[in-house]
């Protein structure tokens, strides 16, 4: 029998429910996928049921730029019209382990049925755009169902079928990984153009950004110095490091994104992932055609790039435990194509306690993410193994808590040993 799924259910990610369905139906599968409730809070799958009402809703429109703006008021609208009580859970659909079948949407559980709940059930029903189903028991002790919906007279709303509920095992790879390549990484420049080109019409600020990249592009190759990356979570000393090495080194020091881009960065920040990651994506290729032009006469030291880019998008992409990012080894830890690649990534880490100590004395403003990341240790680990994970080329890995003058001559130690480039430095 074909089956839809609804699971990974908390943070135990073997509690994995399937949607029993008629074998002609194409199946479909859900998973709760953030903010998941802590086992205190909602010890089984049946009590989050069993809690008031229950109702998962999803985006269901082919065009990606409106999915994801879509998603993002339907957060905004689920969060404002029903009120405090109620608990809104970031879930999606998914076929267990196959990759771009993720369908994101949100759990609400805990609806009391007042006015105004009704009021706001009723007009999410009205959209054609949106899939919304309710969670009611079952004919026996401890079985529940998923019952779509459809708009009824006068804003009620009708059941449009019934499926079980039944545990099924826990996909081998976490759902919210399958989401991952070229949604919230991109691994040329073609795809990341594309979704900058695509939301054009709705986000102006693209056209800007566009026209930019494009004049910048295409990007020169030579016979160059050597290229080195300083990678690391915020306030791990990578501007320090970054200009101590320029003058070490007598280099140059570009960073990723370029400031050209800089007037469009907070607008992008407070976008969608798809057009943050996108944003980030097309900065790297700007600064590669800088590293390009610059390592004709001297050495290259970038502050970000590449690495920053997937990390991020990897580690804040995937939901819940560090357990669940996608295993060493896989594709979405493999370096673009056609990015110019650097000569040596080093990644500087320094201990969750010292980096809040250097935040703290550093001020200032911080990134919508890094405010996250700050707020969470969780994310924060995920980043950073992320960064381990990347390959060819891997991170070298520095340990930065020493003070900034031993670390820089670690840093030169390490690039004397790894950059092979005779004369060039
Ligand atoms: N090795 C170090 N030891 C102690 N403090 C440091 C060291 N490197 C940087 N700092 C301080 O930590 C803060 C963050 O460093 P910064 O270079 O701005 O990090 P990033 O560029 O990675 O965000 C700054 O106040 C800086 O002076
Ligand atoms: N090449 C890059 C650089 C930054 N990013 C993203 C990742 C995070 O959301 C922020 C971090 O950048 P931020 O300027 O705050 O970092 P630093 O202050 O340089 O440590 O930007 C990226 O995706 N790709």
């Amino acid at each position: 029998m074909s089956r839809r799924v609804l699971g990974c259910l908390g943070q135990c990610s073997s509690r994995v429910f399937a949607i029993e369905t008629d074998p002609k139906v194409d199946p479909v599968y859900f998973s709760l996928i953030k903010n998941p409730p802590t086992d205190a809070e909602m010890p089984a799958f049946q009590e989050i049921f069993g809690r008031e009402k229950s109702y998962s809703f999803q985006v269901c429109v082919e065009d990606r730029i409106q999915r994801a703006l879509l998603h993002d008021d339907l957060r905004h609208q689920l969060i404002s019209g029903f009120g405090g009580d109620v608990k809104v859970f970031e879930m999606s659909s998914f076929r267990p382990n196959a990759q771009n079948s993720l369908v994101k949407g949100f759990f609400v559980n805990g609806v009391c049925g007042t006015p105004e709940t009704d009021q706001t059930l009723s007009k999410l029903l009205q959209s054609n755009r949106l899939a919304v189903c309710t969670y009611v028991p079952g004919d026996a002790v401890g079985r529940w169902c998923q019952e779509p919906l459809r708009p009824a007279k006068d804003g009620a709303a009708a059941a449009a079928g019934r499926y079980g509920v039944v545990p099924v095992p826990s996909p081998d790879h976490h759902p919210s990984a399958l989401d991952i390549i070229n949604s919230s990484v991109f691994y040329n420049f073609i795809e990341a153009h594309n979704v900058m080109a695509e939301c054009a019409h709705v986000i102006t600020e693209a056209k800007h950004v566009l026209q930019r990249v494009d004049q910048t592009l295409p990007m020169r190759t030579t016979d160059r110095f050597p290229v080195i990356v300083i990678e690391g979570l915020d306030a791990t000393g990578k501007t320090t490091l970054t200009e101590s090495l320029k003058q070490s080194l007598g280099g140059v020091l570009l960073r990723s994104p370029p400031p050209c881009l800089s007037p469009w960065r907070a607008c992008f920040d407070a976008k969608p992932a798809l057009f943050r990651r996108a944003f980030y994506a097309l900065g790297n290729y700007v600064t590669a055609a800088h590293i390009s032009a610059e390592s004709a006469r001297a050495p290259v030291i970038v502050d970000r790039y590449w690495h920053s880019t997937a990390a991020y998008g990897i580690g804040t992409s995937v939901s819940g435990k560090v357990g669940n990012l996608p295993p060493r080894g896989s594709e979405v830890y493999r370096w673009p194509g056609d990015l110019l690649r650097p000569d040596l990534v080093l990644l500087l880490t320094v201990s969750p306690e010292e980096r809040l100590r250097r935040i703290r004395g550093r001020g200032g403003e911080k990134t919508r993410e890094e405010v996250e990341l700050e707020a969470n240790q969780l994310f924060r680990s995920k980043v950073e193994e992320a960064y381990r994970r990347m390959e060819d080329p891997a991170c070298v890995v520095v340990d930065a808590s020493p003070s900034a003058a031993e670390v820089l001559q670690q840093v030169l130690l390490v690039i004397k040993e790894k950059v092979h480039v005779q004369g060039s430095l």
